[in-house]
């Protein structure tokens, strides 16, 4: 197994239920044990974007936000992203599964196959504050015995109240939904969380790969890198990857480790094209430049990056309770970690984003003239919007006076793609990173449409007399001024996938089949989000629990 990441640790504590297996984890970052930030929901994401348990990459300039580079962290630790995560839990639409089906020609990979999955991987426990629930989830639509601890977020404040009152006001264009991993999503309701009832983050390193650490056909091999995957024979033209290579430093010493059945790769959608590409497997035309000899030309390893690009947009607001009274009171902030110390409740077991909507644009969007819906369906939103108390931003450091309201627009169902390439053959130097963020002119439309959206969210009467002002460029009416202010303030949600693409058997392009072996390859598999084929409209660690947990199925039926 390469890493122990939010798939990786699924398919290690999976495959090593079976006592006949014999499973090596080999994890490039550190254990997650004793990271208080990694620990508790509200400090989750001081770790990004630098920090000695993210992978600390920054983008290539992105043409669509004005030629910035942005950081794009990705998780450097046992569990991964997912002890790195802000916790959303959100599986996607049934619309997004099945084009999954579609374009492998794999039923299994459809939403009606895949309920079983995502029930399996988690557990709908109670929120920290313990109020009922009912109304705020669907528990029909929820596994109740899986790993993952998904609850509500525990601290309620006046703004929530706010946020749903609308769904009520203006109910014509942002409905309640009552649970939006029903696998109909579109509308407005409460934020599930993969945080536990006690109020602890759970990632894949505490739900699956903790309680399977104590077997003995499990070995976890921290702070090593693995370098190469190395061919041990070729027949037919089919190159057998059974070894590993593996390196602690740039310099050290390189050691081989060999695998008897197959070898599983799970770096992420950044690293696992990236040490495909550095072990010959890759667009040929890109690797002969570098010196490195194709061994499997795939042409796709690499291409398809899609990701989520982020808007943060900001309200000054007429309250002293938003989250900067914590931000600017240290006392507070020491106040309400020591009663999450006491008793994992308050402030500090939630997230902070207690509600996400989920729109599509109007069918006759004149958008649709010029461009295909890049959407699964009519179950699967074009943008996203996330209300928060208080102010967040990745480009911007918090006021230094006022309280405010944020509501992040994302584009949920983007049609640029990007790429990773090689900056060298050097397996310690960052590749180059290209989201494309905000790259093609529907993107933008959509963004544009999306921060209108929010501005209309807020005219609803529950936000009277609390509102304000907007902040900056977003007063503005003009769409081409929306569309600069988003090109100059875009980030990212941090969701790359489709960088090692799923496609059909008999589809040419891809880089691995339906069951998850590399094209024209033996002795390699690839289950981590890279292999989805498009972005779901949804936060991405739900769909990878998923299909791990399907990946796992198929592995242990291939060795059977
Ligand atoms: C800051 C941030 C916030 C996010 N917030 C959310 C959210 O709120 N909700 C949500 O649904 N999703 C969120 N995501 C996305 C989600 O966490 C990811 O989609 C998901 O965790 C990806 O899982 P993965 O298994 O593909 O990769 P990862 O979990 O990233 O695992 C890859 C693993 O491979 C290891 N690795 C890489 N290269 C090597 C190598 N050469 N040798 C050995 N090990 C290696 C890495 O160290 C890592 O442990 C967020 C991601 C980030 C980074």
């Amino acid at each position: 197994m390469i890493s122990a990441g939010t798939a990786g640790s699924v398919i290690a504590a999976r495959l090593s239920e079976n006592p006949a297996f014999s499973v090596l984890v080999i994890e490039a970052g550190p254990s997650n044990q004793n990271i208080l930030a990694a620990e508790v929901p509200f400090l989750g994401s001081t770790l990004s974007p630098n920090s000695a348990v993210t992978w600390n990459y920054t983008t290539a300039p992105q043409i669509g936000l004005n030629n910035r580079t942005i950081p794009y962290p990705r998780g450097y630790v046992l569990g991964g992203s997912s002890t790195i995560n802000f916790e959303v839990w959100t599986r996607g639409s049934r619309d997004d599964y099945n084009r999954f089906a579609n374009v492998t020609c794999d039923s299994g990979w459809s939403w009606d196959e895949m309920v079983h999955y995502m029930k399996k991987s988690e557990h709908l426990v109670p929120p920290t504050d313990n109020r009922s629930v009912v109304g705020e989830v669907d528990p029909s639509v929820h596994g109740k015995k899986g790993p993952v601890q998904v609850s509500l977020g525990g601290f309620v404040s006046g703004v929530d109240r706010r946020v749903i009152d609308t769904t009520r006001e203006l109910d014509c264009e942002f409905p309640y939904n009552v649970d939006m991993n029903s696998g109909y999503t579109l509308g407005l309701g409460w934020t599930q969380n993969s945080v536990s009832s006690k109020g602890f983050r759970s990632s894949s390193a505490t739900a699956y790969l903790a309680p399977a650490m104590e077997r003995d056909n499990l070995d976890v091999l921290i702070q090593t890198r693995v370098t190469k995957l190395v061919a041990v024979s070729q027949e037919n033209g089919v190159p057998t990857f059974g070894q590993v290579e593996v390196a602690q430093t740039a310099t050290g010493p390189r050691l081989l480790f060999n695998a008897t059945k197959e070898v599983v790769l799970s770096g992420g959608s950044i690293n696992t094209p990236q040490l495909l590409q550095l072990s010959g497997v890759g667009d040929s035309a890109l690797l002969a430049p570098l010196n490195i000899t194709t061994i499997l030309n795939l042409g796709d390893v690499g291409k398809n990056l899609s990701d989520h690009p982020f808007l943060a947009n900001h309200w000054l607001v007429n309250s002293t309770s938003t989250l900067e009274k914590v931000a600017r009171n240290a006392t507070l902030a020491a106040d309400l970690l020591a009663q999450w110390n006491a008793t994992g409740t308050g402030l500090f077991s939630d997230p902070g984003a207690n509600q996400i909507g989920w729109k599509r644009l109007p069918s006759n969007s004149s958008i649709f003239q010029q461009y295909p819906d890049p959407s699964a369906g009519p179950t699967s939103a074009h943008y996203e919007l996330l209300p928060v108390n208080g102010f967040v931003s990745f480009v911007e450091s918090t006021p230094a006076t006022g309280f405010f309201s944020t509501i992040v627009t994302n584009v949920a169902s983007p049609l640029s793609r990007g790429s990773v390439t090689l900056a060298s053959s050097d397996p310690f130097d960052n590749p180059i990173i290209d989201p494309a963020l905000l790259g093609s002119p529907f993107d933008i439309y959509v963004m544009v449409e999306a921060i209108k959206s929010a501005k209309r969210f807020v005219e609803a009467p529950a936000w009277k007399g609390y509102i304000i002002q907007a902040l900056g460029a977003l007063n503005s009416t003009i769409d081409e001024d929306l569309a600069e202010y988003a090109r100059n303030s875009t980030t990212t949600v941090f969701h790359p996938v489709g960088t090692a693409r799923m496609t059909s058997y008999s589809n040419q392009d891809g880089v691995v089949n339906p069951d998850l072996l590399v094209k024209g390859a033996s002795g390699l598999r690839i289950v981590d989000a890279s292999v989805l084929p498009y972005i779901p409209a949804a936060h991405t660690q739900a769909c990878v629990y998923a299909l791990a947990e399907r990946a796992a199925d198929l592995i242990k039926a291939a060795w059977s």
